[in-house]
């Protein structure tokens, strides 16, 4: 079974005018998938996003994680599943000013009650394999936006969630600290078998993902799977987005 079905979701913003940004999107994701969703700007990315990380509900349509709908789950129990089953990575990072690095990474542990030793053995050898071992004892203002990053793809894994749901995770970084964050997500991606789902303008972050999903104006509209390197996958992403540019280009004239 798959570990992640999105059925046939809706979701219409009611308003005084209401907005229907997502139309009937069905896709799965199994065990290990690195998915990337790429979109003109208001395409629904976003919404997606948080219809599976159930910050927001479909107004028709269901998500499933391992069968169950975590959308039926009273507030307190819904609030507990996200904390346990999920990893979030935000474009700002979201760290908590006020603690050291490594407070950051074991919060949903500390939350969960867990034992000082045994927090502090997890978060030393997920910061080594993230490289920020060395910053583990800073604060959040003493480093890099790309240190800070990989701090939150640390935090978003420590519980082992089932899925890590990223945002933009590059888009407040330069090239080569966004490189690194990348070459992080990747490495557990590989090495710990990660599930993740990563909202994304940009081609060359998607190119590190195994499959990309296309979202035009709120419907599926093409799906990449890699099957060459990294670098011909960059290509043939570059190349569905300009055809799905040129649409856009078309429909203004
Ligand atoms: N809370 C809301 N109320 C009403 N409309 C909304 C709301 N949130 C988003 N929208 C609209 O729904 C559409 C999809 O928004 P969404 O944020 O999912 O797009 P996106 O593809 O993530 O865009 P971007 O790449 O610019 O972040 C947009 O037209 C947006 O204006």
């Amino acid at each position: 079974m798959a570990m992640l079905q999105v059925k046939n979701v809706s979701k219409v913003y009611e308003g005084k005018i209401s907005y229907q940004a997502l139309s009937g999107i069905s896709l799965t994701m199994n065990e290990g998938d690195f998915v990337g969703i790429m979109g003109p700007s208001g395409s629904g990315k976003t919404t997606l996003l948080n219809m599976v990380s159930t910050i927001d509900s479909p107004s028709s349509g269901e998500v499933l994680l391992d069968g169950e709908n975590p959308h039926k789950l009273s507030k307190n129990k819904l609030a507990l599943f996200r904390r346990r089953e999920l990893g979030f990575v935000f474009q700002n990072f979201n760290l908590l000013n006020t603690l050291t690095v490594k407070e950051n990474i074991v919060l949903s542990l500390t939350l969960d009650g867990a034992k000082v030793k045994e927090m502090n053995e997890k978060a030393e050898k997920l910061a080594a394999t993230l490289g920020i071992h060395a910053i583990l004892n800073k604060r959040t203002y003493e480093i890099s936006g790309g240190q800070a990053q990989r701090t939150a793809i640390a935090r978003a894994m420590i519980h082992n969630p089932k899925l890590i749901l990223a945002d933009e995770p590059t888009g407040n970084l330069d090239s080569k600290s966004a490189k690194d964050v990348l070459e992080t997500m990747e490495e557990i991606h590989r090495a710990k078998k990660a599930t993740i789902m990563m909202v994304t303008h940009d081609a060359l972050a998607a190119s590190y993902c195994n499959r990309v999903i296309f979202i035009k104006d709120g419907i599926l509209s093409q799906e990449l799977r890699r099957s060459v390197s990294k670098e011909g996958f960059y290509q043939d992403i570059l190349r569905t987005l300009s055809v799905l540019d040129q649409g856009e280009l078309e429909k203004a004239h």
